[in-house]
């Protein structure tokens, strides 16, 4: 019996990941810049034994269904290979993210995974290796590795494509990011399915890719800067402009809900009163506002004055995998 555990943070990125250039691989088109979060996490303990016969997934104490445990054995079966291991395994993730969140952990999750299974097998996987790993499970779970400010590299290849500490000094410490929560009923598209297409039809898709290679390198200045006002610009206008590519997609979507809508002029009116805060948005309609740890609480009470105080949930930086 092989047992490993670990534990990896949700990240939330400021440059989007939007398109493959290798869908097997997980390859994107462009390079993206993220920051893990303390608030929300996944552990995950695995045992392989000899004796299993068959994969078995609990996610939650759970017992998931054959879909989702072949998705997992599929990315264990990496791990399998590259230790020369056949045992079959009992997984056991635990999604410690709020429940009515309805935040998308499968970043944190399987970067979790990656981690137990790196320790079960005993492959002493470094951190780089790890995030090429994790990688091939969902391309933003490449980020969950490090913390604080990370970039993963598109590269070109399977070595090349990897996730990156980015030197910060800290400044990562002075961030804080407020999730509201917004339960609209919304079908979301999976980011996987929206950015298909959006590769496939949107006419707004080449741009977008020359826009994200400006953005992160200014990004990156705005970092080296500790230049929070440069930062949330940046972060909002790139989310922005990921989104309008969906909008010049065929057929046309939008993780937008009149809610995502309502809470985007919030934060720009905070912001016009004086307050630095700035929106992003991921494949969902739920709105994170990125702002600085000494106005969080001012902020946070001028967001309540809009949205229910349990829509509201305070997350900082975080570490990277454990
Ligand atoms: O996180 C970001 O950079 C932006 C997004 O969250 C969407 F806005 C994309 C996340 O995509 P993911 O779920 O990693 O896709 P996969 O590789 O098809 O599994």
């Amino acid at each position: 019996m092989l047992k490993g555990k670990a534990r990896a943070h949700t990240n939330i990125a400021l440059i989007k990941y939007w398109g493959k250039e290798d869908e097997q691989l997980i390859i994107p088109n462009n390079s993206s810049l993220s920051l893990t979060l303390d608030a929300f996490y996944t552990e995950t303990e695995i045992v392989f034994d000899k004796n299993f016969t068959e994969d078995i997934f609990y996610l939650d104490d759970q017992l998931q269904d054959e879909k989702a445990t072949k998705k997992v054995s599929r990315f264990i079966d990496l791990f399998r290979q590259q230790a020369n291991c056949s045992f079959f395994a009992t997984i056991r993730s635990i999604n410690h993210v709020p429940t009515a969140a309805g935040l998308a952990s499968s970043a944190s999750g399987l970067a979790a995974l990656a981690g137990a299974c790196n320790q079960a097998l005993q492959l002493n996987l470094d951190q780089e290796s790890l995030s090429r790993f994790a990688r091939k499970g969902s391309g933003s779970a490449c980020r969950s590795i490090y913390g604080g400010f990370v970039e993963w590299q598109k590269g070109h290849d399977d070595q090349s494509s990897k996730a990156v500490k980015i030197a910060s000094d800290h400044f990562e410490d002075e961030l804080a990011m407020i999730f509201i929560v917004l339960n609209d009923q919304k079908k979301e598209i999976a980011s996987r399915d929206g950015m298909k297409r959006t590769v496939e039809t949107s006419s707004f898709y080449p741009t977008w890719l020359t826009e994200a290679a400006l953005d992160l390198a200014a990004m990156k200045e705005a970092i080296a800067q500790k230049d929070f006002i440069r930062l949330g610009e940046i972060t909002e206008a790139n989310a922005l402009k990921m989104h309008a590519t969906t909008l010049a997609a065929v057929p046309p979507f939008t993780y937008w809900s009149s809610e995502s809508m309502r809470a985007m002029q919030v934060v720009r009116t905070i912001r016009a009163n004086g307050l630095a805060c700035y929106f992003t948005m991921d494949a969902g309609p739920n709105v994170k506002v990125l702002c600085q740890k000494a106005e969080v609480e001012q902020i946070k009470a001028k967001l309540a004055e809009h949205f229910a105080l349990e829509q509201l949930i305070v997350a900082f930086s975080g570490p990277g995998i454990e």
